[in-house]
């Protein structure tokens, strides 16, 4: 099995391209789930049953939960007769040598909440696992999943200096095109366009990029307006946390779609967030994207001038609340 290594940050002109190369023989991919509540427990088994992970590592904190979701998935593949080695553990000794790494360790947020609320608390559980899981894990691609996302993303990366994307503005992009599609009643497949910014209060429907049926949104909107479409897509995880008691099913199903998509080097463009330098800082922001063995080049060179003077204020804004939080963060934690 050959491992190729991995090369980050390669600026060719505007274009950034982000390299990495994973075991690539017969898909022989091991993936570590860092957190396995809720959504954690949805993606690995996503993963899974798409066949995308020859070995599985499942690792929480809490006691025995681990190695009881792994008889739960060994029961779920024997009836598929699925060959994928899973191990649960309560170790992160035992998380070593994983191709990509989902982190989905952290706090949800509660009713009325917004993900931001989230960012000391999850923060330190990002430093910490900074420090223990890249030395067993060279090259390992890591996926951040716990909120606020992105801002956990540049948390980890700052601290593990290890090349880190966030699950970023996938999840909103796919909630828009489900409305549009549902309100317009055209089939989802129909629907294109991209959600940029950030997961979350600073998210920003790139309206130059969704079309239906290949017309710009404007042509065919029939009472639907922009305001309603991105109301909705900021609301709706609200709503359903409120009565669900967490997001799951959507985020889970789309995260496993950008871990397929570097498995199988489909080249789906997504709308993850990649890791820039922005006033000294290293910041998340997500822009579409090509997703494959390697991450980028990202369409935001590329965009109209109205998506992109809404996409660099909502930067500024989300640079400008990072910053407080770090400030108060490395307060707190003397570093
Ligand atoms: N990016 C997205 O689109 C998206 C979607 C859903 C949830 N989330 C986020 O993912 C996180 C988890 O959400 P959930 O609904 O699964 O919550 P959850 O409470 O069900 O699961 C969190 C898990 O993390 C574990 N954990 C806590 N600290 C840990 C540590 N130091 N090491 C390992 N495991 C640890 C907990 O024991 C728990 O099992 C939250 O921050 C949530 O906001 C993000
Ligand atoms: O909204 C949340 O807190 C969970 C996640 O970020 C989502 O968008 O589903």
């Amino acid at each position: 099995m050959e491992y190729k290594s991995r090369t980050i940050m390669n600026i060719e002109k505007s274009l950034i391209y982000f390299r990495m190369h994973i075991y690539t023989c017969d898909n022989m991919v091991k993936i570590a789930f860092i957190g396995v509540g809720k959504i954690g427990q949805t993606i690995a088994y996503s993963v899974i049953f798409d066949g995308l992970a020859s070995e599985v590592i499942l690792y929480d904190i809490i006691p025995e939960l681990p190695e009881k979701f792994e008889h739960e998935l060994r029961h779920a593949m024997a009836t598929r007769g699925l060959s994928t080695e899973v191990i649960g553990t309560n170790s992160l000794d035992d998380v070593a040598n994983a191709d990509i790494i989902l982190i989905m360790a952290g706090k949800p947020r509660k009713p009325g909440m917004s993900r931001r609320d989230l960012f000391v608390d999850n923060a330190k559980i990002q430093i910490d696992l900074a420090k223990q899981l890249p030395p067993k894990n060279p090259g390992a691609l890591y996926i951040m999943v716990a909120n606020p996302v992105d801002m956990m993303a540049s948390i980890f990366m700052r601290f593990s200096k290890q090349f880190t994307i966030s699950t970023g503005d996938t999840v909103e992009t796919m909630r828009m095109r489900s409305y549009i599609s549902k309100k317009l009643k055209v089939p989802v497949t129909k629907v294109t366009g991209y959600v940029a910014g950030e997961h979350g209060e600073d998210a920003v429907v790139l309206w130059s990029t969704v079309k239906v049926n290949g017309k710009p949104f404007e042509e065919i909107a029939k009472g639907l307006t922009k305001e309603e479409v991105e109301n909705y897509v900021k609301s709706i995880p609200g709503e359903i946390i409120r009565v669900m008691g967490g997001t799951t099913w959507g985020p889970a199903t789309i995260i496993k779609d950008i871990v397929r998509s570097v498995v199988l080097n489909e080249g789906r463009v997504m709308s993850i967030a990649t890791p820039r330098t922005y006033q000294g800082e290293i910041i998340h922001i997500s822009v579409p994207t090509v997703v494959g063995a390697e991450i980028g080049p990202s369409l935001e060179g590329v965009l109209p001038e109205s998506d992109r003077e809404r996409l660099n204020k909502s930067v500024e804004d989300f640079y400008k609340v990072y910053k407080e939080n770090l400030d108060h963060l490395l307060q707190v934690i003397k570093q």
